[in-house]
This record gives structure tokens, sequence and C-alpha cells, in this order.
């Protein structure tokens, strides 16, 4: 196919998931099973220009004052592939599965564009009524940080060093581009690909199927390096979903200890097994049913909450969610987070940790948590997180923001990695 083909291919998906409501990833697996003929080339570059236009589709709808499917697909081209409306209009000359060229009104209205500074909601390519909640959470870098978070993300791997180690993964890889992480100690990074190119199926490797490495994005690794699980420990994950973070846990405690993961959602938690087994992780119990839960009431050197948040913090690579979020939505997951923290609180012994994750940069889900559970639970107190954050990650401290008593935060801006944030409480002896 060429790019005319691809555009309008891209057009027809954006106008599926506007339409239907649908999540990006069925519209485009649709799209390619009734389109047999399309090859695996084609499959990435549509896709590629579906999730540059959800990634910045106040931009691209702006460029051309149009918030349609093929504004958004022609914008993601200017915006994103370093293409020129008559550089496009060049490429569909002729091409007859093509969308229609750039017409004058079209072009005029792009023109126009030029002159004049978008509103800062345009530029960071968010819903307005975002605008109050990043501004909160990052003052004065708010647009720069939600820029940062519409941008292409890399892939990032952790190695499992129960298996192997990061100098044999990445000879493994030498191909794809992959670099040591500058923050994560066991990371691994493929930059993020331009244009109509992709990751390569890290999945389809043979180390992968050894079990030498998983998929996690670096800002989720330091996540639970900060946590500090140590071998021997008695580690509740109680939130432990596809299991991202427990196996990450098992890899820090060597297999020493015990980490029992749990989910209120039963079915969430049903990749786990198959993790578990390729990783070679041995010190893992999966505990579904809620009395199994209840036995550990007090015992615990470390409980871990992986919160659902509003991952707001992981745009980059789920942007169909920026636009669907709303703030009733944000409201129900608050609710959530204070009753995790109210019920998890139980499990952590005299002296033990306490740890909240979200994938969300909003302070409405995580400092102000950490405060309003604090303000409730005086038997807990912040750990110095400038202290944890320094002794965990020497040298590091430019790359996250900081705030001593209240927790710590990772963004695609500062850190180079999804947004995330942490915080760590011990429960007074
Ligand atoms: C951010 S995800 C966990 C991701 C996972 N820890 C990982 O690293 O792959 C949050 C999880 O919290 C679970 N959850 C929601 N409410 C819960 C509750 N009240 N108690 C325990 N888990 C809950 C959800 O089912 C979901 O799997």
């Amino acid at each position: 196919m060429r790019l005319g083909g691809r555009l309008a291919a891209a057009i027809e998906v954006l106008d599926d998931i506007g339409r239907r409501h649908r999540p990006v990833a069925d519209a485009l697996k649709d799209w390619g099973l009734s389109h047999r003929f399309a090859g695996a080339g084609d499959r990435a570059a549509i896709g590629n220009i579906v999730y540059d236009a959800l990634r910045r589709r106040r931009s691209a709808a702006w460029l051309f004052d149009a918030d349609t499917p093929r504004a958004l697909a022609f914008g993601a081209l200017l915006l994103e592939w370093d293409e020129t409306p008559e550089s496009i209009n060049r490429a569909l000359e002729g091409d007859r599965f093509a969308p229609a060229p750039l017409d004058a009104d079209e072009l005029q209205a792009f023109a126009a564009r030029q002159a004049g500074d978008a509103p800062s909601a345009v530029r960071a390519d968010i819903p307005d009524w975002c605008e109050p909640l990043l501004e909160r959470s990052f003052g004065g870098d708010w647009v720069d940080e939600a820029g940062a978070l519409a941008a292409r993300p890399p892939l990032d791997l952790r190695v499992n060093t129960l298996l192997s180690d990061r100098p044999r993964v990445l000879a493994e890889l030498a191909e794809t581009g992959a670099a040591a992480t500058k923050l994560a100690q066991s990371g691994l990074r493929i930059p993020p690909i331009a244009g109509d190119g992709r990751h390569p199926n890290v999945q389809a490797e043979p180390s992968f199927r050894k079990g030498w490495f998983e998929v996690q994005d670096e800002g989720s690794q330091v996540a639970a390096e900060l946590a500090s699980a140590q071998p021997g420990m008695q580690v509740l994950d109680f939130c432990a979903g596809a299991g991202g973070k427990t196996l990450a846990l098992a890899a820090a405690m060597d297999n020493r200890g015990q980490i029992f993961a749990h989910d209120a959602e039963k079915a969430r938690l049903a990749p786990i097994f198959d993790r578990i087994r390729r990783s070679d992780a041995r010190n893992i119990q999966v505990l579904a049913k809620p009395a199994e839960v209840a036995r550990l009431a007090g015992r615990m050197d470390l409980v871990l909450i992986d919160a659902p948040c509003t991952g707001s913090g992981t745009w980059r690579r789920r942007p169909d969610a920026k636009w669907r979020l709303t703030g009733r939505q944000l409201d129900v997951r608050k609710a959530e987070q204070a009753e995790i923290l109210e019920n998890a609180k139980a499990y952590v012994k005299p002296g033990g940790r306490l740890v909240y994750i979200t994938c969300s940069v909003f302070r409405d889900e995580n400092h102000d948590q950490i405060e309003r559970f604090l303000d409730a639970n005086p038997d807990f107190a912040s750990l110095d997180h400038e202290a944890l954050f320094a002794d965990r990650l020497p040298g590091k401290t430019g790359a996250a923001r900081i705030d001593r008593d209240r927790g710590i935060v990772l963004s695609p801006l500062r850190s180079g990695t999804d947004g995330f944030f942490f915080a760590a409480l011990s429960r007074r002896v």
C-alpha cells in the first residue's frame, strides 16, 4: 500500500473509534481482519497514524479547525511524520485508494494556523477539563509535561535476574537497538520508532520464551525498585493484576521470602500463572479468595498497593484513554484508592512498610491520597522520599519530582518514563 491507502485506512479506523466508541486496538484488529491483503508493514503504518492522531488530537484538529477523522489523520502526518501539505498532496496524486488531497479551504486553514499561537490545552493535547488537574500537578511546566505525554513511547524491557543478566539479554537483542535504561537497574530500552516503523516483536524472541525478560515500562520498574523488597521478606502485592510488579519484586528478593499476590478481580490475575512459570519465580502464592488474604493481617513486612487509577501517566501508550476519561471516573478512582489504602493497612506489621503506587500524574490521586491517609492514621508515617530516592538511585535525584513527605513523581518529561507516583509509609512500632 502507498501512503494514500494507509491514510484512507487510518481515517476509516478513526471514524470507527469515534462513532462506535471502540478501543483503538480492537478497531485496528478488525480493520486488519477485513483487509487481509494488507501486510504487516501496512498495518503498522496505519496503526502509527491512528495512534499519532489520538496522541495529538487537539493539535491536529486545531491545524484544520475541524475535529474530524480526516483532519486528525492528515494532522498526524504533519505533526509527527515530517510531512508538509505539499509532500502529502504529491504522494496522493494518482493514487486511486487515497482520500481526496487537501483542498484550497484546508490549505488556507492550515496556513492561517501557522501565524497564531494555539491555546495551552491544544498545545498540551489534553481535554480542557484536565487543564486545572495538570496545572496543579506540574505548576508552570504543565504544558511541556502534557506535551511529553503526547509523544510516542519507547519499548522498555526488564531483564529477569532470576534467569539472566543485562549484558546477556543485550547481546541477544543486539539487532533491536536496545540499550541499558538510565534509571532502572535491570532495564533495557528500545527507543521510539519514527514514521511508519514499528518496534520489533520481542515476545517472539527465544530469550523471551526462556523467561529472560519481561515487557515493562521503566517507570514501573523504578517504582518496584523503590519499594525496596529484600530477600526473606513477607510481601503482600494487594493489587497484583497481571503481575508486572509481582515479578519484579520476586527478582529483587532473589526468590527468597514470600510474596502473596492478590487482586479483587480474579480474572485480572489470569495471566500471572504463565508469567510466574516462565520467569522461574518460586516465592509467589496467588491468593484470589478474600479469606486467604485475611489470615495475613498484621504479618507483612511490605504491603504494595499498585492502585487502580485514571492511568493519566500512560497516555503515550493508551492515547484513547485520554479522551474517554471523565471527571466522574476520576472521582470513582479516588474513592477506590482511599478505600484500598484503608483496607490494606491492616496487613502491615508494626515497623513494616505500606507502599502506594499509581500510574497517574494527577495530584488528586497521589499526594492528596497520602495526605488524607496520614491525617487519619497517626500510626503511619511518611518515609523521607528524598533520602529513599538518593539511596535507591544514587546521583539521579534530578530525574524525578520528589516531595520529601508525600512521594515521588516520575514523568516522560522529567524521567523519560511513563508517569508514575510512588509513596512509602511506615507503620509505627
Ligand atoms: C494498576 S492495576 C495493577 C497492575 C499490576 N500490579 C501490574 O504491575 O501489572 C490495579 C489493579 O487493582 C485491582 N483492584 C481494584 N480494586 C481493588 C481492590 N479493592 N482490592 C484489590 N485490588 C483491586 C484491579 O483489578 C487491577 O488489577
